[in-house]
């Protein structure tokens, strides 16, 4: 089993930062970055467990912290022991979530909560109303200080501790995949707290800092074969390995008024607008991933590289990064070289990121990935089908071709789905947004798609 004490890894380096979301991306990611700085013996994490990861935890702290990262090339993997880890804790591990924001040895809180930890209502806010929002803001008016399970009451709890101890000032880091990350995270933040205590609220604008990011680095969830693979090739026993792809974007906007790690050194990018950024990643990324993950998955693919293997899916990319390409603000040819950077990683053929686990909560992620550019098209007299066919499929997915439903609205949207197509989908469409279920050539061109992909000899 990996051990410090051992000599694996380094020594834990002294905890100065927060990670709430110990889960794959934290991982690879931003604990990469950290260990790879050069200061990074001045800068350890304690990470806890969003919501029912307790077992990460638990075998990530046995191995005190240390896990091995492995770098998967198409020419072969490289391994190494990740340091940054100092701490591993599970959620209901309150009291020490509270003790490190009372300490002036914190610097920096980053989060990777997924977009539904946000908890954001149809205005943009915190949803006030929900039971566990509600729960928690209970149990913080009986006592600051007892457990509370939602991120934002997690992070006000953290933040009116540490307000109440004098720590002084830290910078928030949210690293989910979502445009405007910086500003949901602020806002939720700012909604609790109003809540609980208004009090709370002038500290907070002059010692929280929320930094906006875009963040990039395929990680699949890990085979089950995984920590087999690293005993044969590195002859240690690590419980809780982590794949990864060589690529690597962190894009960062905002102050960080108690210092950072040397992350510009390990290749971060500091910019006062991540939204070029952001746009070209969820659109070109994610939105490709989404068009593969319903439409790859109905041809009978289930994997990224299986899928880009195909030369109708290859198409389809293409035809979608052109539409999307049109919106972006950077220069023709940098975009060209990102597509074609793109479908190398796409293309990976030893990483297995599963189209299934990618096309989870597509009512989420396609209103973020690729309704941006249908409506600047359509808002331009132009149908674009490439985004369209996006839609198609993931109304077929929904109708049981392809990728299993997994998604938070799955018991909204399957039943709305169901029936004649061409009364279902302008009721889906509706659901992702009131205006395009309205457009009536737009339905006819999503119903006429659902068709070919239903039965692809169809002309
Ligand atoms: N995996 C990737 O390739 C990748 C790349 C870029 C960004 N991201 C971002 O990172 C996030 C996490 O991805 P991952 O691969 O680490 O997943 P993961 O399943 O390994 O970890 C998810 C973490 O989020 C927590 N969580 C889940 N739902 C939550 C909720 N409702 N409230 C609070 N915490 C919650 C879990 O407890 C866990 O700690 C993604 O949602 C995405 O926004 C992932
Ligand atoms: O993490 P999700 O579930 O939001 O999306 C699945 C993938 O599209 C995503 O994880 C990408 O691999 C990642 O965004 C690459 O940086």
């Amino acid at each position: 089993m990996l051990s410090r004490a051992a000599g694996h890894g380094r020594t834990a380096p002294p905890v100065r930062l927060l990670h709430l979301g110990l889960g794959n991306f934290f991982r690879a990611h931003q604990c990469w970055y950290t260990d790879h700085a050069p200061d990074a013996g001045e800068w350890g994490y304690a990470a806890f467990s969003g919501l029912g990861r307790g077992d990460l935890t638990q075998r990530l702290d046995a191995q005190d912290g240390l896990y091995t990262l492995v770098t998967r090339a198409p020419a072969g993997d490289a391994f190494e022991v990740i340091s940054s880890l100092s701490r591993a804790h599970g959620a209901q591990e309150h009291q020490a979530w509270l003790d490190y924001f009372r300490s002036a040895d914190l610097r920096v809180v980053t989060l990777t909560v997924t977009e539904a930890g946000y908890l954001r209502g149809p205005d943009g806010g915190l949803d006030a109303g929900r039971t566990d929002v509600q729960a928690d803001l209970a149990a913080l008016r009986d006592d600051p200080s007892a457990l509370v399970r939602t991120t934002p009451a997690r992070l006000v709890a953290g933040l009116a501790a540490r307000r109440a101890a004098d720590a002084g000032p830290l910078a928030l880091v949210p690293c989910d995949n979502v445009p405007g990350n910086g500003a949901i995270a602020g806002r939720v933040v700012l909604d609790m707290a109003r809540l609980f205590d208004p009090g709370l609220l002038d500290w907070l604008d002059t010692s929280l800092a929320v930094v906006a990011t875009a963040v990039d680095r395929i990680t699949p969830r890990p085979a089950p074969d995984e920590a087999h693979h690293v005993r044969d090739a590195t002859g240690h026993d690590d419980s809780c390995p982590v794949a990864t792809e060589p690529f690597c974007e962190w894009v960062l906007s905002g102050s960080f008024p108690a210092g950072r790690p040397a992350w510009q050194d390990t290749g971060a990018t500091f910019t006062d607008d991540v939204t070029p950024y952001e746009h070209r990643k969820l659109w070109l990324l994610n939105g490709g991933h989404s068009l593969l993950a319903y439409a790859g998955s109905i041809r009978g693919h289930t994997s990224v590289a299986e899928a880009v293997a195909d030369d109708t899916c290859r198409d389809w990319l293409r035809q979608w990064w052109d539409t999307a390409s049109r919106h972006l603000k950077q220069p023709e040819a940098d975009l060209a070289a990102y597509q074609d950077a793109l479908l190398d990683r796409f293309a990976n053929p030893r990483m297995r990121h599963h189209l299934a686990q990618i096309g989870a909560d597509g009512s989420q992620k396609l209103p973020i990935r690729i309704l941006p550019t249908l409506r600047a098209e359509r808002a331009q007299g132009r149908m674009p089908t490439a985004a369209t066919l996006v839609l198609a499929a993931w109304i077929c997915c929904l109708r049981g071709l392809g990728a299993p439903v997994s998604d938070v609205r799955a018991q909204v949207v399957v039943p709305l789905a169901g029936g004649r197509l061409r009364d279902a989908v302008p009721v889906v469409l509706r659901e992702l947004d009131p205006s395009l279920g309205d457009d009536a050539d737009l339905v006819v061109t999503v119903v006429r798609q659902c068709e070919q992909l239903a039965s692809p000899t169809r002309s």
